[in-house]
């Protein structure tokens, strides 16, 4: 049974997806408005969410309906730019759809495995500022990009290969937390809890760090949707640095919790990202 948290979430995100989604596609269909309006039709009934969901809900569930009613409208938008924006637009609207998408299920999977845990901060919104800035300085190199080189960013092809990747990192990474289950946190654990068991199965089976993995690929796969050829390698670079600090400090932790039991882990599985060792004792 999913939690309350969880079915507020999925009404808001679903509702809004649905019903923007809809009046969007109609508009196209029968030529009502031009894309500009709709834009705008959509941007207007974001404002008024505020209202309607802030009638329904109480302040802690509002908190919640809000951020994922936003991204269920971020989706839908960005499933409507990619259809009908101009061509060197477009990519951006999958990428819009993609980020909305991965935000909003990673709190649908705390949701369902750690429903005591789940919070506002279960979104990742806002993840840390390096997260924040360097969102904010792709979005820079798109526009500019698309701006001074249009052509540049009509390479469907390409921006489409970026897009399976997305998809193939978060459903790696939404497979890892199912199969970790109540073992998983988004935030590293200082202490064991009496309940924590080592995962060894599945995906764990796989790579030693399969959330991460497919979060490292993703994140790669969002600059190549977007055919930004600065913040490939800057993104790749970024994600590599931070996974390698985050699974040593990980490592030293689950050696402290599981000791020979991991290290025997850690001789059969490797860590699932290049070059990336862990904390070797
Ligand atoms: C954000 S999760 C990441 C899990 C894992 N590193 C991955 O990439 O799938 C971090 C939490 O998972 C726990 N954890 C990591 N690997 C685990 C495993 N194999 N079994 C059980 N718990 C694990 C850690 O103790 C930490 O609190």
């Amino acid at each position: 049974m999913l939690c309350l948290e969880g079915k507020i979430s999925l009404q808001s995100f679903l509702g809004t997806s649905i019903i923007f989604f809809t009046i969007c596609m109609f508009n196209y269909y029968y030529h009502l408005t031009n894309l500009l309006l709709n834009v705008f039709i959509v941007s207007f009934f974001a404002l008024n969410l505020y209202f309607i969901l802030r009638f329904f809900y109480n302040k802690y569930a509002f908190a919640i309906a809000i951020r994922a009613a936003l991204l269920g409208l971020l989706f839908s938008l960005g499933m409507y730019l990619k259809l009908v924006a101009p061509s060197n637009v477009q990519i951006f609207g999958g990428y819009m759809s993609v980020m909305a998408l991965f935000h909003y299920s990673e709190f649908l999977a705390i949701a369902i495995v750690q429903p005591k845990q789940v919070s506002t901060d279960s979104f990742v919104i806002n993840h840390s500022p390096q997260y924040t800035i360097a969102a904010v300085t792709s979005w820079m190199e798109f526009f500019i990009e698309s701006y001074f080189f249009p052509g540049f960013k009509e390479i469907h092809w390409l921006s489409n290969i970026g897009l399976c990747v997305c998809i193939l990192g978060d459903v790696l990474r939404k497979t890892a937390i199912m199969t970790a289950g109540s073992n998983f946190n988004h935030l590293v654990q200082c202490e064991k809890s009496s309940d924590h068991v080592l995962v060894t199965h599945g995906v764990y089976g796989w790579f030693r760090h399969p959330s991460y993995v497919g979060w490292f690929y993703w994140s790669i796969g969002t600059q190549l949707i977007l055919i930004n050829p600065i913040c490939i390698p800057g993104y790749a670079i970024a994600s590599w640095m931070f996974f390698k600090g985050r699974i040593y400090i990980e490592e030293i932790m689950l050696l402290n919790f599981f000791g020979q039991q991991y290290c025997d882990y850690q001789q059969q599985v490797g860590t699932g990202i290049p070059f990336i060792e862990g904390y070797k004792i």
